[in-house]
């Protein structure tokens, strides 16, 4: 069983069904996402792992045909992101996401950082340089970037076009970030940098990520569920699971029999 009476609950999936038109691909799925805490979705190709992320800040709403049914509740004030009549730009301003590979758009480092402001409606320069000042220096790339700010962003290596990402996410003060396999692109010095940053930016706001990598779920994340054909099937502290998997799936899965 997860502990659950000292932390507190940032997000509660209730109940969640998904179909990409008649395709089920999630079924009847129930988690708790602790704030502060980093929460990894691991499983099998296919299993419904990004499913399941994009769930979170409707990014399914931009196809035609897919459908949700159940809930997601934001604690603080028990709102379903899913209900339709909650804005989905807006549930992307609170929940940000980074995807497997680096997509920086097509600018500088400084409007990258500064497009979800602009968005948003803040036209000061002034607010502007300081909150991209902000995210830069929290996504642990100011120092390389300070003296470049109107470089073009594809000019920058893959780990910082990542880092730079990230900074894109924060920029607009997100209450949870979502990483898609956010390493899987990287080498391992840029992907351990990756990591030691989710590992600081959790004080200040709720991580769900997906991996296929069991290390780093083990290295990163306090809390894994694992899924399996759009069921999670366990959900525990990651130190319990990884020590002690209650399943034989979860314990195939995590030993390397499997996926
Ligand atoms: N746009 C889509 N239309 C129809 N089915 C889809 C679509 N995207 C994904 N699926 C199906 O939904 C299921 C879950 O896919 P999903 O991408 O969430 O799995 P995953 O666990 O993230 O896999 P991987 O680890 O390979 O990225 C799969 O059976 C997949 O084929």
């Amino acid at each position: 069983m997860v502990e659950t009476t000292s932390i507190k609950t940032k997000a509660k999936v209730h109940n969640l069904n998904f179909y990409y038109g008649t395709v089920q691909a999630l079924k009847n799925i129930n988690l708790l996402v602790t704030e502060n805490k980093v929460t990894a979705l691991i499983g099998p190709s296919g299993c419904g792992k990004t499913t399941l992320l994009r769930c979170f800040n409707r990014m399914h709403d931009l196809y035609s045909g897919n459908r949700y049914e159940g809930e997601i509740l934001l604690d603080s004030e028990q709102i379903n992101i899913l209900s339709r009549r909650i804005d989905p730009i807006e549930v992307r301003m609170r929940i940000s996401m980074v995807f497997q590979k680096p997509n920086p758009f097509p600018k500088s480092i400084y409007e990258n950082v500064a497009y979800g402001l602009r968005v948003r409606g803040e036209s000061r320069r002034s607010i502007i340089d300081e909150k991209v000042e902000q995210a830069l220096y929290n996504a642990a790339l100011w120092d390389e970037v300070k003296d470049r700010l109107y470089d073009l962003a594809f000019n920058l290596s893959g780990g910082q076009q990542q880092r730079l990402c990230i900074a894109r996410a924060l920029a607009t003060n997100p209450e949870i970030i979502l990483f898609d396999e956010p390493t899987s692109a990287l080498d391992p010095i840029s992907t351990s940098s990756i990591e030691s940053l989710i590992t600081r930016l959790k004080e200040q706001v709720t991580i769900l990520i997906v991996t296929h990598n069991m290390q780093q779920a083990a290295r990163i994340s306090e809390y894994t569920a694992f899924m399996y054909i759009g069921e999670i099937i366990e959900f525990e502290q990651t130190k319990h699971m990884f020590t002690h998997p209650a399943k034989k799936q979860t314990e195939d899965y995590i030993r390397g029999r499997f996926g």
